[in-house]
């Protein structure tokens, strides 16, 4: 079965489930790849109808399995993945003497892969982000691009590689008007420009923002509005720099899984970086995850490798460090510290996660948070 074919019937699934929210979204990025401007049509008109009637569920079902019918005959071809998009090695930044360094750093990602960026503040998140991005000069080391694209100009590299900073600029007139204007620069006619943009509109859930202006939208559809903005510019590198603060946490796990299935995208993917202070829900996205520590490198590969010997599991709890110590006597704990608030325990590798849960549950610990971090890049916040 081809990529195109499953992700159709993944669809069907999700809507023969009722799951309209989902199913509807990933019926966009479907229809999106078939670059076909009439079925872009299709579901414009289609969001406008389900905006006015939103409890003809069944209805809304209906129209886009047929819509998908549709999409199906339309052949997708396939990118082909293998040549990384950017190649960098043994990168240092330094802003000067005695002053943070950062780096080296080997860094080479593939489009359709996600990296997530994390450490605490002021570990170098966004001086990384600004040297791939070309923003911040090198002190050492080789940054290549390797665009389908070919660029010639700084200009040209800005549209093959998209970096949005952490404070974005306010723009003046409506959001559809903003994000016509980006084709409009590229030359494209005014009615394709149209069909374009109110598809973008439609996929990030601004259909009924895009006649607001700047000061009028809360900061998540301002986050929205930067990322339709970005993708129809078709980057094939997207750095994004904290995207998800000031979002909700239901907020920020839409616009994660947005952007995932973007940069995932069947014939035109997009290879992506973005830096968060939100660990486990950029982990839940991510096919890496890099921290970043004192503007030194550190991935999950690592973590992976050194888990064999140990089980790290965090507990937030009413108990004392004493009654912890006693409770997990028997399950060979090796360390138990208080990090911020919470206890972390480290087992010995023998030890699993469900019998830790028992012990607690045996005791009557009054557990009120608990995680197995042994895989998690959450490790090295916490060590
Ligand atoms: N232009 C600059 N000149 C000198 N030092 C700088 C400059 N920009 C950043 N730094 C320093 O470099 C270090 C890393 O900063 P950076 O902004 O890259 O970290 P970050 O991990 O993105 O932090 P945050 O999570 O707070 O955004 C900090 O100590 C910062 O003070």
């Amino acid at each position: 079965m081809s990529q195109a074919e499953a992700r159709i019937k993944e669809v069907i699934s999700f809507l023969q489930n009722k799951d309209t929210v989902l199913g509807y979204r990933k019926l966009m990025d479907c229809v999106i790849d078939t670059q076909d401007l009439d079925l872009y049509r299709e579901v414009i008109s289609l969001t406008d109808w389900k905006e006015q009637f939103p409890e003809k569920e069944d209805e809304l079902i209906e129209r886009s399995l047929v819509i998908l019918e549709r999409v199906a005959k339309i052949p997708i071809s396939e990118y082909n993945t293998k040549k990384p998009v950017v190649v960098g090695s043994d990168l240092i930044k330094s802003y000067g003497y005695n002053r943070f360094k950062l780096g080296p750093i080997s860094v080479k990602i593939h489009k359709g892969e996600v990296y997530g960026l994390v450490g605490e503040n002021g570990n170098g998140k966004t001086t990384l982000l600004r040297v791939l991005a070309k923003e911040l000069k090198y002190n050492e080391g080789q940054l290549d691009f390797k665009f389908d694209n070919t660029y010639d100009s700084n200009y040209d590299l800005r549209t093959n590689l998209v970096y949005i900073p952490q404070r974005t600029q306010k723009w003046y007139g409506s959001l559809k008007d903003n994000l016509k204007f980006v084709l409009s620069n590229y030359g494209i006619p005014p009615e394709e420009n149209e069909t374009r943009v109110l598809m973008m509109i439609a996929r990030f859930g601004l259909w009924n923002y895009k006649h607001l202006k700047w000061s009028e939208l809360s900061s998540g559809y301002k986050m929205r509005f930067e990322l339709a903005r970005t993708l129809l510019r078709q980057p094939e590198l997207l750095l994004l720099d904290e995207p998800l603060a000031n979002l909700d946490v239901l907020a920020q796990q839409v616009i994660l899984e947005d952007l995932k299935s973007m940069c995932n995208s069947i014939n035109n993917p997009i290879a992506l970086i973005l830096s968060s202070q939100q660990l486990y829900e950029v982990e839940k996205i991510s096919d890496k995850v890099i921290y970043l520590k004192d503007g030194q490198y550190k991935d999950n590969k690592q973590v992976v490798a050194d888990d064999e010997n140990q089980l790290i599991v965090e507990i937030d709890c009413e108990a004392k460090r004493d009654e912890l110590m006693t409770i997990f006597e028997n399950l060979q704990i090796e360390k138990l510290i208080y990090n911020g608030g919470i206890f972390v325990a480290y087992f010995n590798a023998n030890t699993s996660f469900s019998a830790v849960l028992e012990s607690l549950g045996k005791h009557k610990i009054d557990v009120t948070y608990t995680r197995n971090i042994t895989k998690s890049t959450r490790r090295f916040f916490v060590s």
